[in-house]
């Protein structure tokens, strides 16, 4: 996609290094503006060659007082006003903008974390839409503040302790907020049924909570982490302060995609795609199908890495469902000799990620004898968190999958590859691909699959994968850990799950026998774009969600309820005390039915795999984790 070509303004994001923000680049998006994210210590040159109408600078982890602490280029600031480009500072990019522009930034006298409420001191700009005196509660997560403003700038609104909360220089189109506008919260990516219901009571009483802010909130459900009026203040800052265009649209995304192949790929050019059975691949190969016909070849490798009957389903749902032309390589013997021994993780991503191309140019060689012309792109469904996180501001801190691990197709790809890459979604993430893949028509089984790692099973078997029958365990366990989520209607609520074979042996007794055999993991987690997540704890039980009004009843009183609550679990919501009026605020979670998933899924896994006598599950987030254990 060549971001020039979209016919939205571009509100360009400098990343400092914070946790959120790919989620401002979200965020706009969700406004139908397109928005793209580069280090925020980019060159001038890559900030004015993108020709943004907005820059947003992205909060961080540092202080402007280190001395390593990232910054803007020089001359971004003249470049800036001197072309009428609306420049926003979000926390950390606030603070750098006052300081850069000679303002004063201090340690604050008291640090601000999380919910907070600012008012509106100043009836302008940003907040435009506001009456001086407004308030609303805003996340904050800083330490320093804007002690003295640079010439020009004024002070919008202060927190409730007194720090600077919103500046702007109208006159040079400057503008800063010290809180997160983007944390607001979004509906989760589990159904609320599931998520929103607790089994503990402090999980209870984390639902009610958020049931009362009247939120069920995105990777901080319950915790009230968020900006509630944040959207609509992103909103009003670029559509009325700074005038932006919108017009990001996914059908618009998908002609300019396919006009860009059409002009990379000569007409009688022919291109190979790599197809997984994934949702990325098969979107891609979907587009680019649109735009070159047959041309396209898609091609499934077999890499020995695969899950239970894996091939067999792909290759059957292709067939069925798909209707591109796809051949199918068996290469487990390759793949799997080359991996004997090894151990490293990094290792084994990069004999992966070697021999994929190895087969992808054997299957260009192959096209090469029936077509006479041999295909020179390969086609790959690499995302756009892939981009980002491959460019991280120094010492930002964060997890970039690219430095931490070597995805098999970007960072394990040979640096002598011959094939030219087409990666169609390089600038979307999961979502919008998922979204893209509607209007393309692609089944809703291939867009709901949970995402699966090209080097598949290795870095799901700690350590050396032809150790004994590491894969075939790792199979058996997986099927019916994911076949008991898809029995419980729960599947699509959850971003990935799966199985993870532990080289351990532990102590067990089985039909009275002493046995010593293997632990496997059992790892499921929730997340919007693989770039964070949260593990589902909610595991232990789910419930039912139940719309309506708090009255003050007894806490058993079910009359108010519908459907009857099967178990009701400790209590019921808060109710006001005798003598007070009844709450009526509205909710959406309070009963949560008992539930043994976790058990019965354990119990199946010991009683049908041989060699496993311990289940475990894993109950990190990333960070600090990451999604797959290698
Ligand atoms: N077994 C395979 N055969 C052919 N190509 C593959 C295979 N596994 C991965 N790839 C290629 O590597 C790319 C990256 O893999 P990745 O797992 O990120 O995407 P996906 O499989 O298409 O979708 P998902 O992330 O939902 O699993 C794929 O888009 C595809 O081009
Ligand atoms: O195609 C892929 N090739 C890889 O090498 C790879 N490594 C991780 N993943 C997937 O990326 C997401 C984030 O994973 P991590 O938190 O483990 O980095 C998760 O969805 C992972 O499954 C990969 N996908
Ligand atoms: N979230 C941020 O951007 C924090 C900025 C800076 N590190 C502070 O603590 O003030
Ligand atoms: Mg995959």
């Amino acid at each position: 996609m060549d971001p020039k070509a979209v016919k939205s303004d571009l509100v360009l994001i400098l990343d400092f290094g914070s946790q959120y923000t790919h989620l401002i680049t979200r965020r706009i998006r969700a406004l139908s503006v397109f928005s793209l994210c580069i280090s925020g210590t980019s060159p001038l040159s890559s900030i004015t060659s993108l020709n943004p109408k907005v820059v947003i600078l992205s909060g961080g982890p540092h202080s402007v007082h280190s001395n390593d602490s990232p910054s803007f280029a020089d001359g971004f600031v003249d470049w800036a006003q001197s072309n009428g480009v609306f420049v926003l500072g979000i926390c950390y990019g606030l603070q750098l903008l006052v300081q850069r522009l000679g303002g004063e930034v201090r340690v604050g006298e008291k640090q601000e974390y999380g919910r907070m409420d600012i008012e509106v001191e100043k009836n302008c700009g940003i907040f435009g839409g506001k009456k001086v005196g407004d308030k609303q509660v805003v996340w904050m997560s800083h330490g320093d503040e804007a002690a003295r403003l640079p010439d020009g700038f004024e002070v919008v609104a202060r927190s409730q302790q007194g720090a600077v909360a919103a500046v702007e220089d109208g006159d040079r189109k400057f503008y800063g907020l010290q809180y997160h506008p983007e944390s607001e919260g979004t509906p989760g990516s589990l159904n609320q049924t599931f998520r929103v219901a607790a089994h503990s009571m402090l999980a209870l009483g984390r639902a009610w909570e958020t049931a009362l802010s009247g939120d069920n909130t995105f990777g901080c459900w319950g915790l009230v982490t968020h900006s509630p009026e944040g959207m609509e203040t992103l909103r009003y800052f670029l559509f009325d302060v700074c005038g932006v265009n919108a017009g990001w649209k996914m059908e618009d995304v998908m002609d300019e995609e396919i006009e860009v192949i059409n002009n990379t790929v000569a007409p009688d050019d022919h291109v190979i795609c790599a197809l997984s059975g994934g949702v990325d691949s098969t979107v891609a190969a979907t587009l680019v199908h649109k735009a070159i016909g047959d041309r396209l070849h898609c091609v499934f490798v077999d890499n020995g890495l695969l899950r239970y009957k894996e091939r067999e389903r792909v290759m059957e749902t292709f067939e069925r469902d798909l209707h591109l032309p796809v051949t199918c390589v068996d290469a487990s013997e390759q793949f799997l000799s080359k991996l004997k021994g090894v151990v490293d993780p990094e290792m084994k991503r990069k004999i992966i990620g070697k021999e994929f191309i190895c087969i992808f140019d054997a299957f260009a060689h192959e096209l090469e004898q029936k077509l006479g012309k041999k295909p020179a792109f390969l086609v790959q469904g690499t995302l756009y968190p892939d981009v980002i996180e491959s460019c991280p501001p120094p010492g930002s801190g964060r997890t970039h999958s690219h430095t931490i691990k070597s995805h098999h197709n970007v960072g394990g790809l040979p640096k002598d590859m011959k094939l030219k890459l087409i990666e169609p979604l390089k600038l979307l993430f999961k979502d919008e691909v998922r979204q893209l893949g509607r209007i393309l028509k692609v089944p809703e089984p291939f867009l709901k699959r949970h995402p699966f790692p090209g080097p598949g099973l290795a870095v799901r078997v700690l350590g050396d994968v032809t150790e004994g029958n590491a894969l075939d365990i790792v199979r058996q366990v997986d099927e019916i850990f994911i076949q008991s989520i898809k029995d419980a209607g729960i599947y699509d609520s959850i971003w990935q799950a799966f199985a993870v074979f532990l080289p351990v042996k532990s102590v067990g007794v089985q039909g009275d026998q002493r046995t010593h055999s293997y632990v496997v993991t059992l790892r499921a987690v929730t997340s919007q774009d693989g770039m964070t997540a949260d593990w589902v704890e909610e595991f232990g039980a789910w419930g039912e969600v139940v719309e309506g009004e708090i009255y003050n009843t007894a806490p058993d009183d079910s009359s108010v309820l519908s459907p009857t609550p099967a178990t009701l679990l400790n209590g019921s919501p808060p109710c006001p005390n005798q003598g007070e009026p009844p709450i009526s605020t509205s909710y959406s979670t309070v009963y949560c039915f008992e539930n043994s998933f976790l058990k019965e899924v354990s119990q199946k896994i010991c009683n049908n795999v041989r060699g496993v006598n311990r289940v475990t599950l894993d109950i990190t987030s990333k960070p600090p984790s990451t999604i797959e254990w290698e």
